[in-house]
């Protein structure tokens, strides 16, 4: 069975909720899905993965600023165990804001940079994630085909 590893960082929840359910539509579709907190996540957690999608917020005003605890993890990342891997990012943000999920194109940046493969554009939700579902079960179906 192939395994799915969904990393995500969230200050008030919901880019917490979408990896939950992204996980949930992958497991639907048979994938063995852990869902972690960027929090309890190192660079090299990744080994064991076929696919791996990391969810981030934006938080900024002045220039893009990723969700708190996913800054150390970012700085980390090449050492993030990537090579041969397919990788998806999706993040939730609101785009009244100059960089809207500016933190999704960052570390979509970063996955390229460290030799992953990028199987769908990322995800971007404006707003309340409850408002996406469709957008974010379809997304979700998509990767897991990959
Ligand atoms: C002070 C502040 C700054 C923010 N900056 C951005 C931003 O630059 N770009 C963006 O897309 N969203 C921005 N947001 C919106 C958040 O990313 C959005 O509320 C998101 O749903 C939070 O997700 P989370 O609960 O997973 O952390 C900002 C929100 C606040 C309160």
């Amino acid at each position: 069975m192939a395994r799915a590893l969904i990393i995500f960082g969230s200050t008030t929840g919901n880019t917490e909720n979408t990896a939950e359910r992204i996980g949930g539509i992958l497991n639907a579709k048979g994938l063995e899905v852990t869902v972690q907190n960027v929090s309890d996540a190192t660079p090299g957690d990744e080994a064991g993965y076929d696919l791996v999608l990391y969810g981030c917020s934006t938080w900024g005003e002045d220039e893009i600023e990723l969700q708190d605890d996913f800054i150390d993890y970012y700085e980390a990342m090449d050492k993030a165990a990537l090579g041969g891997k397919k990788v998806g990012v999706f993040g939730c943000g609101d785009s009244s804001y100059t960089w809207f999920c500016g933190a999704v194109d960052a570390i979509e940046e970063k996955v390229r940079n460290i030799g992953g493969t990028l199987v769908a554009e990322g995800l971007k939700i404006d707003g309340e994630p409850d408002d996406y579902e469709d957008e974010i079960d379809a997304w979700a179906t998509g990767v897991a085909a990959a």
